[in-house]
């Protein structure tokens, strides 16, 4: 054998030998990971609930870092299950994980993904939601809206009057649906009415086609097209789409003509946008037709309507289920804005403002208990990853493509991170005076309470969010006792969300509310 043959087999005998090494060692990087099916991965292993299902497998297989790999259809995944897995991801490697993972559905939907929710990392996406953070939902635009909130809460008041009067029960559902709804109608449309009602419609259509794991999930987009056209899904979607479209056009028109007549421009999300770009102020994003504006209006509004009304009615349940907290927040109310007895004339003279809010102190943590145990996005918006990640101080590699899902709802019942994590107990998020610990918040800076994620791609909404909330709480609790129809008990009721893109209880709360005797 001549010497050169000897030195091929020597050099592919070397190159073999790293090759394999090479793949333990970065195979042995990885974090753990069940055992998987071919084409499906591990997606058997995951229900109806998908948060639920990951916090089972987080506590069997996931070992003491807080991850876990899975192959979900054909997305390489990687799990979040604790807060300090969290805290390392956010703090240290929050850009890598900046983009969102390409959904031929939610491209579909999105005007080409022109939203800000479901757009790629890049120019569009970050000269968007600076619009966003900037002119639409900024502290001074939220403050803007307090008038439409104290309206909308007084007509939510109202309507609960007349059940208490007929001593009705009321699904709590719908109450605070046509709540939020027409709050966040008015603030990106103007008005509310019908508009809000057909709204109501669109969003309740859209959530039921693009619930759950999609085909999409599983196939390659081709198959998956295939797939949807075979099922009468991408008709549907198209129709939907269609929907939407027509229902953005005349707003936008509307918005246009009033504009037209000099009948001056509200402060609405769509007059906002409109003047921006007239004057050049959308900090470089060319929204040169009217696809881009429809884009953002949709988006908003479709994030901050189901989100908003979820959280009411999981506080409403843990109210109930927690008489002595119900008590104590009306106590606080009470003493802070006085007992109302759902008469009009006297909310609108002795309505609950910004300031008496801000002095509620009980009801803030009330808020943070109910985001801790029951986050609307218990998965938040799944990310992906743009470059591979050494995480955890190079502990384990993470491949560049991989979708992040953090698990919020098992972060809330991290046993390393709160005292007794299944209890309701909003005293935990109280500072003890003259106590060193620093209470906890839910604005992305303490990763055991994450409702709203954190780094980049955290919400915009969150004070749009809270002031909306927080008023429609207090004002409940203000005028009205609250009780379960007869022959229930407390314990009777059902805390299992229901599947879905925002999460609900999956038996809707049924109360009966009774006028508040005026003191
Ligand atoms: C209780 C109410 C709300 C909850 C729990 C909530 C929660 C969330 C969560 C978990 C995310 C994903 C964060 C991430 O990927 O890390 C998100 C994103 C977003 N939310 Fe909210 N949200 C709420 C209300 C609102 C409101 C009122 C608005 C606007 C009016 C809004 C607009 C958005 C937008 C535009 C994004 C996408 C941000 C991005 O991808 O950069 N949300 N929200």
């Amino acid at each position: 054998m001549s010497a050169f043959v000897l030195a091929v087999a020597g050099a592919a005998l070397l190159l073999g030998f790293f090759y394999i090494v090479k793949n333990r060692w970065s195979r042995s990087k990885l974090p753990p990971s069940p055992s998987s099916l071919p084409l499906v991965g591990h997606l058997h292993l995951i229900g109806r609930l998908p948060h639920r299902s990951l916090h089972q497998l987080h506590l069997r297989y996931g070992g003491d870092g807080g991850l876990l790999l899975l192959q979900l259809g054909r997305r390489r995944t990687l799990v979040v299950s604790t807060a300090a897995a969290a805290a390392d991801l956010f703090r240290n490697h929050d850009l890598a994980f900046s983009s969102r993972p390409h959904n031929a559905l939610a491209h579909k939907q999105t005007y080409g993904s022109r939203y800000i929710s479901f757009t790629p990392y890049g120019d569009h996406w970050r000269r968007a939601k600076k619009v966003a953070v900037v002119h639409l939902l900024s502290q001074r635009r939220v403050d803007a809206f307090a008038p439409v909130r104290q309206a909308e809460a007084a007509a939510l008041v109202a309507r609960t009057r007349r059940a208490a009067e007929a001593g009705e029960a009321v699904q709590l559902k719908e109450l605070l649906y046509g709540y939020t709804n027409s709050v966040v109608t008015r603030a990106a449309a103007g008005t509310a009415g019908t508009t809000a009602e057909r709204l109501r419609q669109l969003l309740a259509h859209t959530a039921t086609l693009v619930a759950g794991f999609q085909a999409d999930d599983l196939l390659p987009d081709a198959a998956a097209r295939v797939f949807r056209c075979a099922t009468g899904l991408e008709k549907k979607i198209d129709d939907m789409n269609e929907a939407w479209d027509k229902f953005l056009s005349e707003i936008m028109a509307e918005h246009k003509e009033k504009t037209r007549q000099g009948l001056g421009q509200g402060g609405d999300f769509l007059d906002v946008l409109l003047q921006l770009r007239e004057e050049g102020g959308l900090e470089g994003l060319e929204l040169t037709d009217d696809d881009g504006i429809k884009a953002i209006a949709k988006d908003l509004i479709a994030a901050a309507t189901d989100t908003t009304a979820v959280t009411l009615e999981w506080a409403m349940a843990e109210l109930i289920r927690n008489p002595r907290v119900m008590a104590k927040l009306q106590d606080e109310i009470a003493r802070v804005a006085g007992i109302g007895n759902g008469n009009a004339e006297h909310l609108i003279t002795v309505a609950i403002g910004d300031a008496e809010l801000n002095r509620m102190g009980y009801l803030r943590a009330v808020v943070k208990e109910v985001f801790r145990l029951h986050p609307t996005a218990p998965l938040l918006l799944p990310r992906e990853s743009m470059a591979a990640a050494g995480v955890q101080g190079g502990r384990y590699e993470i491949p560049a493509k991989t979708v992040l899902l953090v698990n919020v709802w098992a972060i809330g019942r991290d046993p390393a991170a709160w005292d007794a994590p299944e209890e309701f107990r909003p005293e935990r998020f109280l500072q003890v005076a003259g106590g060193e610990a620093k209470a906890v918040d839910l604005r992305g800076t303490d990763y055991q309470l994450l409702p709203f994620g954190a780094g980049r791609r955290i919400c915009p909404g969150i004070s749009f969010a809270l002031a909306a909330l927080e008023l429609a709480l207090a004002s409940l609790l203000r005028h009205f006792d609250w009780e379960l129809p007869s022959g229930m008990r407390p314990a009777d009721l059902d805390m299992v969300e229901a599947p879905g893109l925002s999460t609900p209880p999956r038996v809707p709360l049924v109360l009966v509310p009774k006028l508040r005797p005026l003191a």
